[in-house]
This record gives structure tokens, sequence and C-alpha cells, in this order.
């Protein structure tokens, strides 16, 4: 049913992890504080004035670079096993190469990993969430070969200092959204809309760095303390939009040509991009008389140099859509869009009064997207490393205390009934923070965050406590209510 599974005494098991994740742009303001230099995003929200919404940028953000302590106190109150966050490669590598390491950088994320383990949480780095260094982008960004080996320098600067008292590594967050948003739209730092050709150059590159530091950490960094390397793939359920062959056959290329884009080359058993985009690509390139195809080929080797690199999937996820194919061409020629030719869409019936314009509640498409991984790469470890949801303000936030109830119901019919091999769950995020092009309008916080007061105070939602007590029990409350979505008045 529309939660994704009927009333149920289903529990997590006690070695389920449960965690909450923020990113470094978005919570930890000092942009240019202690000798870090620009990334991508300061570049972008300081040049484009119209880009975000309420037309401010994370020169400030929640101040986490001074009240890393306080945001170390909120996890602990939350009660969960690990603490998602992500380095500033612009804090630690100034000039982006490892010419200068700069010491402050370091400090600080040493002083955060320090207060965790003070109260038992285990930390996981998130070592890349979209912050590219501004000179890195100067001399192409992650469309220049050599980003491979750049990424694989700042990594091992990070298992160096970090290595012994990190122990889950995340080589990349959602880099569909720094490729195809990033390179091949407008709708990421660093903009570029060079759709059809960057996105693809940008995923390559992007796809080699991931396996580069993933054999850096197998061969010289996992015996330090047994750690685990894995990526986080951002992905929509894809539903037919009507039951017919064309539109399931829609759904299915939604998520080969978008999720499996990133997961095809490092999960599948075969490796390699899916078959389904390299033959839509390499015809429609034909057809633009492109003398190659605009996407580019692994060798054989680096098929093989690129698969098995994972030891967990990591999963972002937040709504559904309905997919069907286009009738006639889509999007820009050429862009991935046109490549692929899908048409997407929500039902105006679903619950939708989130800040986040995209943001349907679909419980449903949770457990079928969770049960599609487990399905196509063979049972693969699966950690949930971002779920929320977004509304305007207020501590009485029962529409996402209904989200997170109905999206674990389906989470836990995903463990129990479908049997997909699930170890963790975490929650996008600790506390309100700055939303991209959103701003801080869209708020997904379980701690409220008061931007205008001096020290940004955080004050715990309901949410939180609703989070806290199915940590403390394993269970959803006694009086959750599947069939309940009158928390939403949308
Ligand atoms: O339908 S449209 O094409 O008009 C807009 C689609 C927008 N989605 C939003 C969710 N995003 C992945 C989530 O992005 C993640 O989720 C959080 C909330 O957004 C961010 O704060 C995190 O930094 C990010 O990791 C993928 C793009």
């Amino acid at each position: 049913n529309f939660s994704g599974g009927l009333k149920s005494n289903y529990t997590f098991p006690k070695d389920f992890i449960f965690g909450v994740s923020t990113a470094a742009f978005q919570i930890e303001g000092g942009w240019n504080e202690d000798g870090k230099s620009e990334s991508i995003w300061d570049r972008l929200v300081h040049t484009n004035k119209t880009f975000v919404k309420d037309g401010s940028n994370g020169d400030v953000a929640a101040d986490s670079y001074h009240l890393y302590k306080r945001d170390a106190e909120m996890v602990h109150e939350l009660g969960v096993d690990v603490y998602r966050f992500s380095i500033a490669w612009s804090r630690i590598l100034p000039t982006g190469l490892t010419n200068k390491i700069n010491a402050l950088g370091i400090q600080y994320y040493n002083n955060l990993i320090d207060e965790l383990i003070k109260y038992n949480i285990t930390p996981m780095v998130t070592i890349y969430h979209w912050d590219l260094p501004q000179k890195l982008q100067d001399i192409g960004g992650w469309t220049n070969s050599h980003i491979v080996d750049y990424y694989t320098d700042y990594a091992k600067v990070l298992f160096d200092a970090f290595g012994g008292k990190v122990k889950y590594w995340v080589t990349f967050n959602e880099p569909m959204q720094t490729c195809l948003e990033g390179y091949g739209g407008t709708y990421r730092a660093p903009a570029l809309n060079r759709h059809g050709v960057a996105e693809y150059l940008c995923a390559h590159n992007l796809l080699k760095a991931h396996a580069s530091v993933y054999h850096l950490f197998n061969e010289n960094y996992r015996h330090v303390n047994k750690g685990k390397i894995g990526l986080s793939l951002d992905s929509n359920w894809a539903e037919p939009k009507e039951d017919t062959p064309q539109d399931r056959e829609a759904a299915e290329l939604y998520l080969k040509t978008h999720l499996g884009w990133y997961a095809h080359p490092v999960y599948s058993k075969e490796g390699d991009y899916p078959a389904e985009l390299i033959k839509l690509v390499d015809e429609k390139s034909l057809q633009q008389n492109y003398t190659r195809s605009r996407l580019p080929k692994f060798t054989p080797e680096e098929v093989n140099y690129i698969k098995g690199t994972a030891d967990f999937f990591g999963l972002n996820h937040y709504t559904t859509y309905l997919l069907s194919m286009a009738k006639t061409p889509v999007g820009a020629i050429p862009s991935h869009e046109n490549d692929v030719g899908i048409v997407r869409v929500q039902d105006p019936k679903w619950p939708s009064d989130s800040s986040s314009s995209w943001l349907k509640v679909v419980p449903f498409g949770f457990r079928r997207l969770l049960k599609w991984i487990n399905k196509t790469y063979n049972n693969v470890p699966i950690i949930v490393t971002e779920n929320g949801y977004a509304d305007f303000s207020g501590l009485e936030d029962k529409a996402r205390v209904a989200y997170y109830s109905h999206y674990l119901n389906a989470l836990l019919h995903a463990m129990h009934e479908d049997k997909v091999n699930v170890q963790g769950y975490f929650a996008w995020s600790l506390m309100d923070n700055f939303e991209w092009d959103d701003g801080y309008v869209s708020r997904f916080g379980l701690y409220l965050v008061d931007f205008k007061s001096p020290n940004k105070t955080r004050t715990a939602k309901n949410s939180a406590k609703l989070y806290a007590s199915v940590i403390r029990t394993r269970a959803l409350p006694a009086n959750y209510d599947p069939e309940d979505f009158t928390a939403f008045s949308g």
C-alpha cells in the first residue's frame, strides 16, 4: 500500500547502524577563514546573485566551523551510532594540490572527530560533497583527466591525517548532481551547462577517481582499523506512469541511465556503463555527426579496475516520479536528457507540502527502489546515507515526523518482507543548513537553526525526538498508523 507496508511490529536489528548526515558547504561557514580557499560553490553563490532563492550564501551558514562542539552534542543527544559529515577540499588543500597542506584545516576536522569519539560516536567522512577548489575548476575541474590524480592525492592526505580515527569513508556524494547538474546543467556548481558532452567527461573521470581512491584505501589503509569505503548515489524511485510495456520500459531505462550510470561500473557483475546508455549515446552521437561518441569508453582494464570498488552501496533517497517514453524529442541537443528520451512527472495527488518543490511523500517508492537495487546488484549491502523532509520552519514538525515514520515503515518492510540487505540508515539532516539553490528557506534539519542568533542556536524539533525514540526502541511508535497522511496538508 501507499506507505510501503501495513501495520507491523517489525524492528531494526541490534547491529543496524543509525546515523545523521551533513555536508561542509551547507553547515560550516568560515568560507575563507584560517587559510581555506574559494570553492566552486563560493564562486557560484558570490557571483550569480539570482542563483540562490533568498540571495544567501555559505559564508557563515550554521557556523559549524566554530560551533562543532554543539554539533557533536546534538549528534549524541539523538543517540545515533555514526555521524556523516564531509571535508572541504579547499580547507585542506587551498591550491587544490598537495604543495600546501593547511594545518588549521586539518586541525578543525581533528577537533570535530575527537569530539565525536569523546561521545563514542563513529565518524563517517564524505571526501567530496560538491565543493571543488575553484583553482582546480580553473583548469577544467572534473573534465580534466588529471583530476583523478589530484583527487587521489587529496584523499591520501585525509587517510594519513584521519585514517586512524575514521572508520567509514564515502568517496563521493551524488556524482550525478556534480556531473549532470553541475557540468551538463546550471542547477549545481560550476553551472557549466555544457550538456551532452561535459556531463559524460565528468562522470568518466569521477568514476576513475573513485576507483583510484578505493584501491589506495584497500591496499594501504584498510588494515589500520578495518575501515569501510563506499559511494553515495542519489536516486528517485521510477514508477511507470501507466501500466503499459512502454512505461515499464521507461521506468527501467530511467533507473539504468541515472542510478545505473554510476552504479553499474562499480556494483554490477559485468561492470562498465549500462549497455542501454552506451547504445543511446553512441547512436545519437552518430546521428549528430560527431566523429566519436560523446560517451567516453572504458578500456577492458579500466572496467575491471572500477568493478567491485565499494564495501557498501550508499543510497540517498527522497522521492518518486512517474515515467513514460518521450513521444517527441526532449531536452537540448545534445544532452543526457535528449539521449535518454524519457519524461518524468509526479502525481498531483501525492502529499506535497514540502518546502522543496520536488519532494513528494511516496513511501512505497522507497521500498521498491531498495528492492530494485537489491535485485539488480546482487544483494549488495546498502547504507541509506540520506533521507529526509523539508519544511519552512517550526519545532512542531508533524509533517517531518510523519515522513520519517512512513519512510522507516517502508524500510522495515523492505528488510523484513523483501529481504533487502540494508545495514544502516542516516537522516538528512542533523540541522537546518544551506539548501543550495533554496538557500535557508527550505529546512531539512532535525534541529532548528536560528540563523539570526549570534550563535546560530540549535533546538531539537519533534522529529529529533521521534528519531531518537526509534533508535532507542528499534521500532516505530506504537501509535504509528500507515494509513494516516493527515500530517500533510497538500
Ligand atoms: O525535479 S527537478 O529536476 O526539478 C529537481 C530535482 C531536485 N532533486 C533534489 C534532490 N536531489 C538529491 C538530493 O540531494 C541531497 O539531498 C539534500 C536535500 O536536497 C541536499 O541538501 C544534500 O546536500 C544532497 O546530498 C536531486 C535533485
